[in-house]
């Protein structure tokens, strides 16, 4: 099987990470296009793989395209490859708000399109990728999809109205979650802690938190009792975090995020 990455920056470089990694493709299987020299340069260096100019090229190589560009760019990229796109490639759109609908009008034809999601965790394995297969895409082809997503981590299926949500709570959600490690750390840095030491125990304590969720199944709002003893030092921060509406501004980010990407 063979993949190719029209543009391959934040995300599509960390799909390339985790897919090599994982060893489900080896680099000759993979292609991608970059607009700069410098940038094709650094990614053949990095990865190995066949880097070009020229997304027709990225397009006649590809079974599975990924079109890993900004959404404001795939109207005139889709248009540059529509012709070279055979009936049985399977067209991945990693983009917020890019709708199955949209996507076959930029082709002017059926295409067996995949809306996905992925975050940049994939770089490591461990992120989660939201999957919504159009009505073209066969069980088969959804299934060696799947497979090689899952080099980047989880994967779920899910229906294609829930994508822009997927999008807030997965895709974008890790720069919020590395804005509040930063910020965890910087109030350690405040109160003496040296800055890697600071780092180190606030990533690893949001990390411990989520396997918490997940492993144990227990309630998020249990767990946080648990770690709040009565007349404790945890209850004062939080009683803060509540005056000043942390649960009330990520709802508001979250939801902001999801309207953004409807409107894309
Ligand atoms: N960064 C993230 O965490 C996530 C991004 N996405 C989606 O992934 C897509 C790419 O986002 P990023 O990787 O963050 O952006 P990026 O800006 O890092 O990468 C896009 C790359 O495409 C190149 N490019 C632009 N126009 C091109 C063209 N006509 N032909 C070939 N290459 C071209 C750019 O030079 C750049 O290197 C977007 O649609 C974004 O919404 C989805 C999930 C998470
Ligand atoms: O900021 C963005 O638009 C992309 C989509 C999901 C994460 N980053």
């Amino acid at each position: 099987m063979r993949l190719g990455f029209i543009g391959c920056g934040n995300m599509g470089g960390a799909m390339v990470s985790g897919i090599l990694k994982k060893q489900l493709l080896a680099s000759e299987d993979m292609i991608a296009s970059a607009l700069h020299e410098e940038s094709r340069k650094a990614l053949r260096e990095k990865f190995g793989i066949t880097v070009t100019s020229d997304n027709s090229e990225v397009a006649a190589f590809s079974d599975i395209l990924i079109l890993a560009v900004k959404p404001q760019f795939y109207a005139e990229v889709i248009h540059e490859i529509r012709e070279i796109v055979q009936p049985d490639t399977l067209v991945v759109s990693i983009a917020p708000g890019k709708t199955h609908q949209w996507l076959e009008e930029q082709f002017g034809r059926p295409v067996k399109t995949v809306r996905c999601m992925p975050n940049t965790p994939a770089m490591i394995g461990a992120g989660i990728t939201g999957v919504a297969p159009g009505e073209q895409v066969t069980e088969k082809e959804t299934a060696q999809l799947l497979r090689l997503l899952s080099a980047l981590g989880e994967t779920e299926i899910v229906p294609e109205r829930l994508m822009d949500v997927v999008g807030s709570v997965s895709g974008c959600s890790p720069a919020y979650v590395f804005m509040f490690i930063e910020a965890m750390a910087d109030a350690a840095v405040a109160d003496g802690m040296p800055r890697a030491q600071a780092y180190h125990f606030a990533a690893q304590a949001v990390l411990g938190s989520a396997e918490m969720v997940l492993k144990t199944g227990r309630h998020p709002g249990e767990l946080k009792d648990m770690v709040c003893s009565p007349g404790g030092t945890t209850i004062e921060g939080l009683s803060v975090l509540e005056e000043k509406g942390m649960r009330s501004a990520v709802i508001d980010a979250l939801r902001a995020c999801t309207r953004k990407s409807k409107g894309i």
